[in-house]
């Protein structure tokens, strides 16, 4: 082969590979320190399957911006070829992702992502996430449960033109369905259906995650039939509208081959519940968590927004004149590194990076860990630093590294909706609450550990909210 020699990696055993050095509940650690041993492009096998990790701010962004077509192409796991079928967006590729995602970020945008419309919707869900904090009267409790509630409302109104009320038994259903597949979808039994999918077929978090999986579709098809009964065709309640509406076009006008079918609807609502309850709820959590944890930063941080904001609803206008805030949010965000390995992708042709030939269809792990603790572009990777946003004046900067949302082709879609998200949730909190460890638990004793899963949340913890006013 002319193309150069394969990326290095620690030595395979037949058929395990190297799955005996792997964490498998965190495997985003071993990948980190192996990239110590074996630089920024290296090879390790999840059992028989070779799969390129690139580590580093430099090495990942140059493979998902500068080679984005050959790095552009997602993986599809035995576990999420079973759930989707490679339809939607997050798992399909070709054709049917192009066209699902670009209508997903058109409606997006016409539905106001990084416009009023959105923030007119999350400052509404605020006001509600505001007085189920406020229903705990300072008493220590878990923030999950609120917090998912209400990032999936905002999925809710989006999709479906509304939101549920959080006592809502479908609503609670989906809620807690979604967050136990991304839970269950990271755990050590799910890498191993990847790895050996004939072999452990019949695992019981794989038959789990199908049938919430199964319950969910046909609670979204139920949503979607009621809405079919009272669409007009005049207006877009939500996302589902517009696509019924396309979909009714296309059989109009008797187009061969369109995306706009059933099953891409289904499947592209509930990759965006899939993808955008957990993130942004667990990033959220994380925020609480530093705050209670780092009380000197919370004081910055609330006496900015008295400073600036004052007592009036926060809007996203404010992010200017809120350069610490700001930068909390983005340090929150940097730590928090809540998608280590952001979604496999795989490469959809020959590709030589740093000298190494990579294979046509490789699995290739972005390790968007390594790009957040990246040693050469952060000051302190490890510790909870804010100043890494700030320049000596105190003004907000911008930093490359900064790819929470990975890069290139298939960059979170939902960034900006993500954003305006946790900086409306955050501050509308911190302006009321004081979030502070529960009796008895001390600041140290606050455990950074994240928990298990697909996504890095914290792992599961009290805190109490005492008003301000
Ligand atoms: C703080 C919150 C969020 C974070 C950190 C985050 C992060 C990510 C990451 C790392 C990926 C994988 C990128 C890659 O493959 O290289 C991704 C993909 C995706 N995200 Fe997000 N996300 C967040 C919120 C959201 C929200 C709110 C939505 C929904 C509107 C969303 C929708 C998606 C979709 C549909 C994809 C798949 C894109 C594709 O395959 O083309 N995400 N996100």
């Amino acid at each position: 082969r002319e193309t150069g020699k394969e990326p290095p990696g620690p030595k395979p055993l037949p058929l395990l590979g190297n799955l005996l050095q792997l964490d498998l509940q965190r495997p985003y650690k071993t990948l980190c320190e192996l990239s110590k041993k074996y630089g920024s492009v290296f090879t390790v096998y999840f059992g028989p399957k070779k799969v390129v990790v690139l580590a580093g701010y430099r090495t990942v962004r140059e493979a998902l911006v500068n080679y984005a077509d050959e790095f552009g192409e997602r993986e599809i796991t035995p576990i999420f070829a079973d759930l989707t079928k490679h339809r939607g967006i997050l798992f399909s590729n070709g054709e049917t992702w192009k066209e699902m995602r670009r209508f997903a970020l058109s409606t997006l945008k016409d539905f106001g992502m990084g416009k009023r419309v959105a923030e007119e919707k999350i400052l509404e869900e605020c006001g509600h996430l505001i007085q189920v904090f406020e229903s705990y009267k300072g008493k220590p409790f878990n923030t999950s449960c609120p917090t998912n509630n209400a990032t999936s409302n905002v999925i809710s109104s989006i999709v479906f033109g509304s939101r549920f009320e959080y006592d809502d038994p479908q609503f609670r259903g989906l809620v807690s369905r979604i967050t136990e597949n991304i839970k269950i979808s990271g755990s050590a039994g799910i890498q191993l259906y990847n790895t050996f999918p004939r072999l452990v077929g019949w695992i019981k978090s794989r038959q789990v995650i199908l049938k919430n999986c199964e319950t969910t579709m046909r609670e979204i098809k139920d949503l979607t039939q009621k809405l079919k009964e009272t669409l007009n065709p005049q207006i877009c309640r939500g996302l589902i509208d517009c696509f019924l509406i396309q979909k009714q076009k296309d059989e109009d006008s008797c187009v061969k081959d369109t995306h706009f079918t059933e099953e891409n609807l289904l499947y592209t609502v509930s990759n965006l519940f899939g993808a955008g309850t957990d993130t942004t709820a667990a990033t959220l959590r994380w925020g609480l968590l530093l705050m209670a944890k780092y009380p000197q930063i919370q004081d910055q941080v609330q006496e900015e927004l008295t400073r600036v904001v004052g007592s009036r609803e926060v809007h996203v206008e404010d992010r200017k004149n809120l350069p610490y805030t700001d930068a909390v949010i983005h340090e929150i965000q940097r730590l928090g590194s809540i998608a280590p390995i952001a979604v496999p992708h795989k490469t959809s042709r020959d590709v030589t990076l740093h000298g190494y030939f990579i294979k046509k269809g490789t699995t290739v792990i972005p390790l968007l860990t390594s790009v957040l603790y990246d040693e050469s572009e952060w000051e302190s990777p490890h510790t909870f630093n804010p100043s890494h946003f700030l320049d000596k004046e105190g003004r907000f900067i911008k930093r490359d590294a900064f790819l929470p949302f990975s890069a290139g082709r298939r960059v979170c879609l939902g960034e900006s909706l993500a954003r305006m998200e946790v900086f409306l949730f955050f501050t509308s909190l911190l302006q009321r609450f004081r979030f502070i460890p529960p009796p008895g638990v001390s600041e140290d004793d606050l455990d950074l550990t994240p928990a298990v899963g697909f996504t890095s949340p914290p792992s599961p913890h009290e805190l109490c909210a005492i008003s301000r006013q």
